[in-house]
């Protein structure tokens, strides 16, 4: 058993099936091919993938739980953090991939068909574009973002997308407590209550690692998200 997937099972409680094993190492392989063509993802060596891509994704399980049946939205992707560790871990969740740059859309897309990743797809869009779609809006049980952007920023792109009832997750560092401190009224405008942070630090993480999660209480207001590029220009604060 690969030492990765030991750490895993102690500090996530999670086991992994042979297959499911078998298809985080193709998914590695994949990075590790890409990443010579194209500039995917900054981390390129192979204890990074496994520390600081897959079991920083599989974190979320602890504030999540069982995601098989659910709908879940992984906005701002890259390479497919944390949705497509998510997906091969619980083989029953529903998918959705969204980035805005085509080349990284492409690389998912093709994760997901060599691993026959069922109900999942990729999509080339911006969250602001997707907020405002009736495809997406208030559809997901689950809406997940690591590394995009600042969390009032992040509210915006992510709390329309999920349903009444649902949650939004941001993966964060050490800023996770200012972050959320400056998002309050973001939250509030944009149909958020609830706000919660865990620690998921874990003894071979280089960085403290915090997931944020943020409960869709009532409908989001029609003039949200604003026009693309505004929520980052001039976040609510
Ligand atoms: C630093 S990467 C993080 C990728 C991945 N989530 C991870 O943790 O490895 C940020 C990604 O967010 C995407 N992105 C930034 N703003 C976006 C937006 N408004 N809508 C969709 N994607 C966005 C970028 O194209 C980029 O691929």
């Amino acid at each position: 058993m690969e030492i990765w997937v030991k750490y895993a099972l102690e500090y996530l409680n999670i086991s992994l099936s042979v297959y499911q094993q078998e298809q985080f190492a193709v998914y590695e392989q994949l990075l590790l091919e890409w990443n010579e063509k194209f500039n995917l993802t900054a981390v390129r060596d192979i204890g990074g993938i496994r520390i600081k891509h897959f079991l920083d994704s599989l974190t979320c399980t602890k504030a999540l739980g069982d995601l098989n049946g659910k709908n879940l939205a992984d906005i701002g992707t890259g390479a497919g953090f944390p949705g497509i560790p998510l997906k091969i871990l619980f083989p029953e969740m529903n998918l959705l991939l969204a980035d805005a740059t085509g080349k990284k859309v492409n690389f998912c897309q093709h994760v997901i068909q060599t691993l026959g990743l069922k109900n999942s797809r990729a999509i080339q869009a911006r969250a602001e574009e997707m907020g405002l779609s009736k495809e997406h809006r208030e559809r997901y049980d689950v809406v997940a973002a690591r590394a995009v952007a600042r969390l009032p920023i992040l509210c915006e792109y992510l709390l329309p997308l999920v349903k009444i009832g649902g949650v939004m997750i941001a993966q964060k560092g050490e800023t996770a407590a200012d972050e959320l401190a400056q998002s309050k009224k973001a939250i509030q405008i944009l149909g958020g209550k609830n706000q919660s942070i865990l620690s998921v630090s874990m003894p071979f993480f280089e960085d403290r690692r915090y997931l944020v999660l943020i409960q869709k209480a009532s409908a989001t207001p029609f003039n949200y998200p604003r026009r693309t590029g505004l929520p980052s220009q001039k976040p609510i604060l």
